[in-house]
């Protein structure tokens, strides 16, 4: 990940006690060398849930070891806290919110959208859900089916709690709340792989010297846990990545936009990221075309090639119970031996996610971007 690119801010969602904070505390274990900004807004008990991510409380913010800066904050000052995290001084790459059980998460989305820091961009919602009280939550609290229909990734959490029967009955219950592909990610005790956010920088990646607090977490990142108890290094990492599969796809000829939008339009559910660059090569849109996605979120972010860098598309796309060689198949039908022929057009489908500093007076633009997280407008 180019640490000049705008940092991603994810917003993690959910009822009150439906596992954010455990779900947190599992990425942070499994960040490996990717320096995550952890935003705990949580009205009224800040002590508690920074507590139990960082282990230790500062003023309002608190070194995560040496890789995560965690501040509490309330709605009012969140602009000021990302300006502090996304300052190129901390080497973040990506910033975590973790919204209070009882925030309205779309406001913090439209939020995010209109932000006019240009080191940062939204990077989609997750909805933590607790399997357990999934009726008796959405019978007190209605909005919660508000929440899971902007949601880009649902977590189903607690999935100890209830047998498989039940679970199959919330599956499908949510797939009629979420957006259509909205892909759900069962877990037992927050534990999702951190890839499904972000990109996970190796040790050796890490620049500057390790800290101790570092070189606990990564003998904790191998399984050697640095103490007993909760906290960051509980889980350790490994045990999510059994059950999803990861498939790469490398072309050395442009993709048409046309069907490269067609084939993530046409994504299964059971794709829950994507990553890497795109060549186009289309007149005027030469750029490297970064794609990211979790879920149904999807964005694009035009960039220069480094100097001398060979014009080429590499993808990564995780996901569980997809049909590897069936990707591949249908990214080399996207292949176009002539993208210099196309007309500019054919780039607009790929315009549509490019995110784009809000213009003064264009509210309603990135309005209308919230409401979906999938920008199907
Ligand atoms: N049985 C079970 N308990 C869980 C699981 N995930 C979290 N818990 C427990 O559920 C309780 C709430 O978890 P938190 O992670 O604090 O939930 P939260 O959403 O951050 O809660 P708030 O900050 O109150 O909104 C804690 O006691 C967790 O240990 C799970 O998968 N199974």
């Amino acid at each position: 990940m180019n640490s000049r690119q705008p940092i991603p801010v994810v917003v993690l969602a959910g009822f009150l006690g439906s596992g954010k904070t455990t779900v947190l505390n599992h990425l942070l274990a499994g960040r490996g060398g990717t320096r995550i900004g952890v935003v705990v807004n949580d009205f009224g008990s800040i002590e508690v849930d920074a507590m139990s991510v960082a282990g230790q409380v500062g003023d309002s913010m608190v070194s995560l070891g040496g890789g995560c800066l965690c501040c509490a904050v309330d709605g009012s000052e969140l602009d000021a806290y990302l300006e502090k995290l996304s300052a190129p001084v901390h080497r973040i790459d990506v910033i975590v919110i973790e919204a209070s059980g009882l925030a309205e998460p779309q406001e913090m989305i439209r939020m995010l959208m209109a932000s006019e820091n240009p080191a940062i961009r939204y990077g989609g919602m997750v909805e933590v859900v607790d399997a357990a009280e999934f009726d008796a939550t959405r019978a007190r609290h209605p909005e919660t089916d508000r929440h899971l229909a902007v949601a880009d990734l649902v977590v189903l959490n607690k999935t100890d709690r209830v047998d498989a029967a039940e679970r199959a009955r919330i599956e499908k219950e949510l797939a009629a709340l979420c957006a259509p592909g909205t892909p759900v990610v069962g877990a037992d005790h927050g534990r999702i792989d951190p890839e499904l956010l972000f990109d996970r920088r190796p040790w050796t990646e890490t620049r500057g010297q390790l800290s101790f607090e570092d070189l606990l977490a990564e003998a904790d990142d191998h399984g050697q846990g640095p103490g007993p108890g909760p906290g960051p290094g509980h889980d350790g990492c490994g045990h999510a990545h059994a059950a999803y599969e990861s498939t790469e796809f490398t072309s050395e000829q442009a993709l048409s936009p046309r069907r490269f939008i067609d084939f993530l339009d046409r994504r299964p559910a059971g794709l829950y990221r994507i990553k890497g660059f795109v060549y186009f090569g289309v007149p005027g849109h030469e750029e490297r075309y970064e794609v990211h996605a979790v879920g149904r979120f999807l964005r694009f972010a035009p960039g220069p090639w480094g100097r001398g860098e060979a014009r080429l598309t590499q993808l990564v796309l995780i996901g569980a119970g997809t049909d590897g060689p069936g990707l591949l198949r249908d990214l080399e039908a996207c292949r176009e031996p002539a993208p210099h022929e196309a007309r500019p057009e054919s780039m607009w489908g790929v315009l549509r996610y490019v995110a784009r500093p809000a213009e003064p007076g264009t509210e309603s633009e990135s309005e209308s971007e919230t409401g979906t997280g999938s920008d199907e407008d």
